[in-house]
Parts: C-alpha cells; structure tokens; sequence
C-alpha cells in the first residue's frame, strides 16, 4: 500500500512540504503522526515535534497518543516560536493543531519553503461540528491531507464527530472519554 506521506519519505532529496492528518478525537491522528515521526527516524533525519503549551492533558511535554504511544516534544506557546526553535530539523511534526494561532499556517509554509518536511496533526472540527482553528488553512495550503476515522462508539461505523458529553459552550474545553464520544453522521446528529 502506498501511504500518503511515503511520498515525502526521501533522505536525499531537497524538497519541503506540508502533511496534515485531521479527524475526530480517537481518530489516531497522534497515533499517525508518531508513526510517520519514527519513520523518518529510521531514515536518521532529523526531527523535531511541537505542541501547544495548552494541551497538557496526558503529559507537559510529550506528545501521547490515547493508546499511550508517545513522543518527546516542545511545548509552545505561539505558533512563531516554531521558526525560532525548528532549528536544523529536516522534519517538523505538530500536534493539536487546531490550538494554535492563526499563523501557523505561514509558518509551515515558510518551513517547507526552506525544504523542511512538516508534519501536521489536528481536529478538523470542534464539538459543534465548525472548522477548528487554522487546520482549513492548513489543508489548503498543504500537499497531502490524511482524513482518519475513529469508530462510533454508538454503532460502529467510521465516526468523524467529537461529540461533548459535559456542559460547555467553549470551544476549548480539554478532556478525554469522560468529556468526549466519537460519533458518525447519524449518531452525533441523533443527540442521544
Ligand atoms: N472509539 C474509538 N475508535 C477508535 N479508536 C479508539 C476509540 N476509543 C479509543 N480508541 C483508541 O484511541 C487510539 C487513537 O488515539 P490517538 O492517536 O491519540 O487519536 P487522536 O489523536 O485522533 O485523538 C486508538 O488506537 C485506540 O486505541
Ligand atoms: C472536539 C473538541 C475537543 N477539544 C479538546 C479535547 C482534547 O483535549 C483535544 C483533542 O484531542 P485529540 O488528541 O484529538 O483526542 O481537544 C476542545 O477543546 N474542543 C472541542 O470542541
Ligand atoms: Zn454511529
């Protein structure tokens, strides 16, 4: 199977780019990412990983996916820091994306402008179902854009909603199963 990002698994050629990976919460969007991080390791390229400073539910640093697959990243606390603290990585791999400012989206382009590999993760969408923050954006810009599902957790078919199970009307609220349902289309619009 040719995965989208194999297209970008090259050690000696010049060649930035941009990759996202977007999907409902459990998708394995973190999963994904660490999957394509490692990847590029085995290449010896060198890697670097960024989050935003507010995603500290599993760990301050790491990037941990559901599973507890994770890795070690820079937390940040706007998107520019990126470009200051890249360094000589050649892959760059994001996390929550979706909690970033509005420039994150030039500030990939620059990186892959200068030939850096980038590597996003993030919710296309917040709990009411409306795009979340830079990641349309980020997909238009972007060479290859990876929808994962997660599996409704009320029928089991591929779910592309992050239902809120709490009260909250904000759109950042952290929170994990307690907080959160994968849904499908009819289950998430059933309300139930
Ligand atoms: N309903 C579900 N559908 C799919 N995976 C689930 C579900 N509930 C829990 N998981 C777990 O979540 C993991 C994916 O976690 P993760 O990569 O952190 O997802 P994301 O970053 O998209 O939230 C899966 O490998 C699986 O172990
Ligand atoms: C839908 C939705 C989610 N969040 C929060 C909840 C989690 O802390 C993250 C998503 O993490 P994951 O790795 O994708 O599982 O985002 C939020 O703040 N607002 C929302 O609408
Ligand atoms: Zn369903």
């Amino acid at each position: 199977m040719q995965l989208s990002d194999e297209i970008f698994n090259r050690k000696n050629e010049a060649g930035g780019g941009i990759e996202v990976i977007c999907g409902s919460m459990f998708s394995g969007k973190t999963e994904e990412l660490i999957r394509r991080i490692n990847r590029a390791r085995y290449a010896r390229l060198s890697v670097k990983v960024f989050k935003p400073k507010l995603d500290v539910r599993y760990d301050e640093s790491d990037v941990v996916s559901h599973n507890a697959v994770a890795a070690a990243s820079t937390p940040v606390d706007k998107s520019e820091k990126i470009l200051l603290l890249a360094g000589h990585a050649q892959v760059v791999g994001i996390d929550e994306a979706q909690f970033f400012d509005a420039k994150l989206p030039e500030v990939c382009q620059s990186l892959a402008n200068k030939g850096i590999r980038v590597v996003v993760a993030g919710l296309d969408m917040d709990f009411k179902g409306r795009p979340f923050g830079p990641m349309p954006a980020l997909m238009a810009i972007a060479e290859s854009v990876t929808k994962v599902h997660a599996v409704c957790v009320k029928c089991g078919n591929p779910a592309l909603y992050s239902y809120r199970l709490v009260p909250g009307k904000e759109k950042v609220l952290l929170g994990e199963k307690e907080s959160y349902e994968p849904r499908c289309r009819v289950c998430y619009n059933s309300k139930v």
